[in-house]
């Protein structure tokens, strides 16, 4: 049976600023989901949130790119917007819905989607990832160390059908230009790109053996669509694992490092990305640190066993700690870099208005 997982998100409020995503919000979604799968357009959906942005995830057998489900999300996001985030006065409500009316696809219109369609196996274990306060990017580390990295994915060595490696498709989301490259014999071609995540962002990964898609992610980034400051892309990512695939915990693994991503406050700082539980999934000091939730299901016949709150788990309290110190250490540096993102990124945020009133000011230095 082909079935397509898509999760779709947006930022249409918070509460308390950035903080969280209001209850209601959530409830509404929910309903008019419930509703979607009465009439069959779904097969199965889990509302749920990180941070200030409102995950939606779906099943259903419509395909990637089905206006239908991409016209239910998006009007699902304008309705939570005009009946809770509205009334609420809830802060940057309806903040991701860039454009006034749906034309048929959501990617480019402000909320962030990653899809993928498959044969579903005997037995189908899905992972979602959800970040706030981080770019899309910052899936790159992640990616390369589950797909990649035998240090952290024991089965690349051990598990005939992912010996021969994956296939890591990357975008260039500044050209909109595409490039597949193959591991293990590309990898320092692949790292060459990937290690520059504002630019190079892992959209697809797929088995060599046989093409299967193994990953996905949302790749846009709302700034260079917007062409202003419009918050940070807050990404998401579906992952298949075990039984030629990375084993859950190989998959798991990859965030037991709390690696350093663009975002933070005001989309303009480098910070630890922190794995954390449902109940954690909310952007506090400095609003962040930047998180990760993560939910693992099993399907059948496209309905979504679960979810395990992945990060629900002491196994985990030592990646949050260190994530906490590093929060700490790179807070001391306060505006300065690298923990203020550098020139290129801040080019998207309100820094060059201020830089801009500075221009005027300034005369031919002497010769030293
Ligand atoms: O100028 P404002 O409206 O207070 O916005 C600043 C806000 O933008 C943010 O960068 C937005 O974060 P999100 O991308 O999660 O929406 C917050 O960190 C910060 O509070
Ligand atoms: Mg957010």
């Amino acid at each position: 049976m082909r079935i397509t997982v898509s999760l779709i998100k947006a930022d249409v409020g918070g509460l308390a600023g950035h903080v969280v995503v209001h209850p209601k919000l959530e409830e509404l979604a929910r309903k008019r989901l419930e509703e979607a799968r009465e009439t069959g357009l779904l097969i199965d959906f889990y509302v749920y949130h990180v941070g200030d942005d409102l995950q939606l995830l779906m099943t259903h057998t419509k395909g990637e790119n089905n206006a239908e489900i991409h016209k239910l999300a998006w009007d699902i996001f304008v309705e939570v917007t005009e009946k809770v985030s509205k009334p609420l006065k809830l802060y940057g409500a309806g903040q991701d819905l860039l454009k006034d009316t749906f034309s048929g696809n959501i990617k480019g219109m402000g909320p962030g989607c990653a899809e993928m369609e498959f044969e579903e196996r005997r037995s189908e274990p899905i992972l979602v990832f959800s970040a706030d306060k981080t770019e899309p990017g910052a899936w790159n580390y992640k990616l390369y160390r589950i797909f990649a990295d035998p240090f952290n994915t024991a089965g690349l060595i051990i598990d005939p059908a992912m010996h021969s490696g994956f296939i890591f498709e990357v975008v260039d989301v500044y050209e909109h230009k595409s490039v597949k490259l193959s591991t293990p014999e590309e990898s320092y071609d692949l790292l060459a790109l990937i290690g520059t995540p504002g630019r190079y962002v892992v959209k697809r990964v797929y088995r060599k053996s046989d093409g299967e898609i193994a990953a996905v992610s949302s790749a846009t980034r709302l700034s260079l669509i917007a062409g202003r400051y419009v918050g940070k892309d807050d990404p998401v990512l579906i992952i298949r694992a075990q039984h030629g695939f990375p084993a859950t915990g190989e998959v798991l693994e990859a965030f037991a490092f709390p690696h350093l991503v663009a975002g933070w406050m005001r989309g303009s700082h480098t910070g630890p990305l922190m794995p954390v539980p449902l109940r954690y999934a909310q952007c506090t000091r400095f609003d962040g640190p930047p998180r990760v939730v993560g939910l693992g299901f099993q399907l059948h016949d496209g309905r979504l066993e679960g979810p395990v709150d992945l990060f629900d788990d002491p196994a985990f309290e030592m990646t949050r700690r260190m994530a906490e110190e590093v929060a700490d250490y790179m807070r001391r540096h306060g505006p300065f870099m690298p923990h203020r993102l550098g020139p290129e990124e801040m080019e998207y945020t309100t820094l060059p208005s201020v830089l801009e009133k500075l221009k005027a000011r300034f005369v031919p230095a002497e010769a030293e």
